[in-house]
């Protein structure tokens, strides 16, 4: 039997009352693979372990099938857990180590023919009769998941189960682990910090930080339609360009955003996405550019959608079947200063209301109702980069990354026309929140 998991408003404090899990809410489907994802520190292994039944919930309630569960004992709640540092016992041969959890669930039962159809589907048979100090890192870990499997439970729970291997096994076992999970059917709450292992694994992603869900959705959506700044930056490899705009809709001139030194004209008839941004006129806005949404290409060239700006080249890095450019456009990026750490910062609410509808919208575009993800760090200075500036250390130069082929020649120094599609462009208030393409709730204007 496969189960569903539930949390609802579930938070945890530890002893000095810090809420390292905030009121969070889940539905975790029967046989789903869900994904807990976010930084270092965000709560992930918090809310498995109590799922798990390790820790208690200070408020909220886990649920088992719809079943009250926060008194349940985690020997009562049929899971297997899979560790990071593996777990096994090392005075026991990996079929002892198999074998242990089902001697205590059912003694007297024979274990060898659990144990041995287990090695069998996992292929680890002739490392039975080993000590886990004569098997390899990846064969702890296949032990390790023999274990769990073994047991034939109603969910796994696995907190970054491959995260001490090396990439190549890394990437071996995670197929192995998704076809596994897909062939038991088996709901599995899996905990990591690598965001690329979490859209090739999970059904679903819950993206977390500082212990608040940020988006809950496929790897797809998550992607392609990030609820804020952070699940953006978060999610992706090149990062996601982030740069500082500024929109400008006059009543009797084209709207753009203006990008320091360049801007970007949105086509006209404005479609619904940039229309509703009409009303962040005259504000800073974060600008959201995947490396795979501008492309290196003269204006002639472009196709519909397609806006012209160019860049000029700062830096080129070579991987092989793709070249990540790095350009100059003279705009700011807008930095995510917290984007590696555990806790957001804390809104400063603003107190005062407008009275209008518009003013509502306003405060809505604005993102008000939600926690700010970013704040610009200095807001209103739009002075574009300078082409001689220095990055801060750490950075890599240029303020657009954009990936192509290796078959450009392209030289330090060359400027290179560049074509956007506003296809996928993304704008994010100053908060962090995505204000287009407009999130699917649209601002309920009773409340
Ligand atoms: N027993 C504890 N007592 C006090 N604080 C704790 C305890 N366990 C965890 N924390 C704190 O709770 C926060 C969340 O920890 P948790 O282990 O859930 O994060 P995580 O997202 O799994 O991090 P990582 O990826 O580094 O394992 C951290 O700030 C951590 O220091």
């Amino acid at each position: 039997m496969t189960r569903a998991i539930s949390l609802h408003q579930v938070s945890k404090s530890y002893a000095r009352g810090v809420r390292v899990v905030e009121r969070l809410s889940l539905d975790i489907r029967p046989g789903e693979f869900l994904v807990l994802l976010g930084p270092s520190g965000c709560g992930k292994s918090t809310v498995l372990r109590m799922i798990a039944g390790l820790e208690d919930p200070t408020e909220g309630e886990v649920r088992l099938d719809g079943e009250f569960a926060n008194d349940l004992p985690p020997a009562e709640r049929d899971m297997a857990m899979v560790f990071q540092n593996f777990a096994l016992y090392p005075s026991m041969t990996s079929r002892d180590n198999i074998g242990f959890p089902l001697r205590i669930e059912t003694p007297g039962e024979d274990p060898r023919p659990r144990v041995d159809a287990t090695a069998r589907m996992l292929g680890i048979e002739d490392l039975l009769d080993r000590f886990p100090n004569q098997l390899s890192g990846g064969e702890r870990q296949r032990v390790a998941m023999g274990r769990a499997i073994a047991r034939h439970p109603s969910a796994f729970l696995m907190d970054e189960p491959l995260s001490n291997l090396d990439a190549k096994l890394r990437n071996h076992l995670r197929a192995e682990i998704a076809s596994l999970t897909r062939k038991l059917g088996v709901t599995t709450v899996y905990v990591t910090h690598d965001q690329a292992e979490a859209l090739s694994l999970g059904d679903r992603v819950a993206v977390l930080r500082g212990g608040v869900l940020q988006q809950l959705g496929t790897p797809r959506t998550v992607y392609a339609l990030p609820a804020n700044v952070f699940v953006a930056a978060f999610i992706g490899t090149p990062r996601i360009n982030l740069l500082r705009g500024l929109v400008r809709a006059p009543l009797d001139g084209a709207m753009t955003i203006s990008l320091g030194r360049q801007y970007l004209r949105l086509p006209e008839p404005l479609c619904l996405d940039h229309q509703l941004l009409r009303v962040q006129q005259g504000r800073e806005v974060i600008v959201g550019l995947r490396s795979e949404g501008v492309r290196i290409a003269r204006p002639s060239e472009a196709r519909s959608g397609e806006v012209a700006i160019s860049g000029l080249v700062e830096h080129v890095e070579f991987q092989g079947h793709e070249v990540l450019v790095h350009f100059n456009t003279g705009s700011r990026p807008a930095f995510v200063p917290e984007l590696e750490a555990p806790r957001p910062v804390r809104p400063v609410r603003r107190r005062r209301r407008e009275g209008t509808v518009l003013g509502r919208l306003r405060e809505r575009a604005a993102g008000r109702r939600v926690g700010p993800v970013v704040v610009l760090e200095h807001p209103g200075d739009t002075e574009p980069a300078r082409a001689d500036e220095v990055p801060p250390e750490g950075r890599l130069p240029g303020d657009l990354v954009v990936r192509t082929t290796p078959d450009f020649e392209l030289r330090h120094g060359l400027q290179v026309p560049l074509l956007v599609d506003l296809a996928h462009l993304f704008v994010f208030d100053q908060h962090g929140e995505r204000i287009c393409p407009a999130p699917a709730r649209l601002p309920d204007l009773d409340e």
